[in-house]
């Protein structure tokens, strides 16, 4: 998938760091036998994103750490889609499990301060950005589990409904939806085309026109996540369901999950350029910017 020439240079610009060994910090300790080293496990970190790839499972782990509530900013999605793409392009990785390093915030959506009060260029680059982390997560090769383990609002929920696999931690505090129609605003069309291959129409429906939220108990009902565990069952529970999902070859899952999702993927990118201008002449108009800066009163009044 061609990277748009905005993203390219920021991703030339970005300051990832190289590879480095490191050793796991979770779920392969348990799988060695005593007494012998680690297998090796590469690491890479950059602001927003931390990855560890175990090389002897295959399993990389990516967990978000841009407090206070992982929203996916500009930089973030950057990070995303650099992390994503090194992965892809690496053959010792077959899967990757995706989790938050802020406590009960997977991730707040979209970051509101990118679509409010920024120039029409600032705009465009945001949203050629939000394009592109979902073109690579949902065109995946990788097995993709979210390891949902907090609040996963809107731009959350896409990132969690892009994955193969939805694992919540059973905490009904923690809730997920997209709940964009509460923020008086849209969630374009390829956001209600994941949701609705995840949950069907009639549901995806009801919901896109509510801005429903729902705590972990009530997403597990109609499928919008596939399982909760406790939290401290998380990283295991993951770690066995990626297993399963690579014992099969990946040439059949690969082509299977293609042609699952290429139609969706291919609506995207025939209408890419029209998908941008549309987000620019919505999120500028000045009723929406109201809207979104009411909202961020409204979360800030919450807080006192
Ligand atoms: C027009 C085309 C469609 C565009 C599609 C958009 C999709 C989206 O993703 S829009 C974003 C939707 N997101 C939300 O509605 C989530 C809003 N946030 C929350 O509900 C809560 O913050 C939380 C449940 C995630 C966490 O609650 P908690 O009590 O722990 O933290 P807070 O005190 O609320 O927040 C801390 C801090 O972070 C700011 N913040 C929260 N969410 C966002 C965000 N999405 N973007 C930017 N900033 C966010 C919040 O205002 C607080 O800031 P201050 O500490 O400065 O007050």
């Amino acid at each position: 998938m061609a990277a748009v020439p905005t993203l390219a240079r920021r991703i030339a610009r970005s300051g990832v760091r190289p590879l480095c060994r490191w050793p796991l910090a979770w779920g392969r300790a348990a799988r060695q036998p005593p007494g012998l080293p680690l297998a090796p496990c590469r690491a890479f970190s950059n602001n927003k994103i931390l990855v560890e790839l175990d090389e002897s499972s295959g399993v990389a782990m990516m967990k978000f750490k841009s407090p206070p509530v992982n929203s996916l900013s500009l930089d973030f999605l950057t990070e995303f889609c650099i992390s994503l793409e090194k992965l892809e392009n690496d053959r010792a990785c077959r899967g990757v499990i995706f989790a938050s390093a802020v406590p009960r915030i997977f991730s707040s959506g979209l970051d509101i301060t990118e679509m409010s009060g920024k120039s029409m260029e600032h705009y465009a680059e945001f949203w050629r950005a939000v394009q592109e982390m979902w073109l690579r997560l949902y065109g995946s090769n990788m097995v993709t589990i979210a390891a949902v383990n907090g609040s996963s609002p809107a731009g959350g929920c896409l990132v969690a409904l892009s994955c193969d696999y939805r694992i919540m931690v059973e905490n009904p505090k923690f809730s997920i939806g997209l709940n964009e129609a509460q923020l008086g605003i849209v969630a374009p069309f390829w956001f209600k085309d994941t949701f609705v291959n995840v949950v069907g129409h009639r549901i995806a429906e009801r919901s896109l026109q509510l801005g429903s939220l729902y705590p972990a108990p009530e997403a597990l009902k109609f499928g919008l996540v596939d399982e909760l565990v406790p939290e401290e069952k998380l990283q295991e529970k993951a770690m066995a369901v990626m297993a399963q999902w690579l014992a099969l070859p990946d040439h059949a899952r690969q082509l299977t999950k293609s042609m699952m999702r290429k139609a969706v993927l291919d609506r995207l990118v025939a209408h890419r350029e029209e998908d941008v201008q549309n987000f620019v002449s919505f999120i500028s108009k000045e009723s929406i910017q109201k809207s979104l800066r009411m909202y961020m009163e409204m979360l800030k009044k919450k807080k006192s």
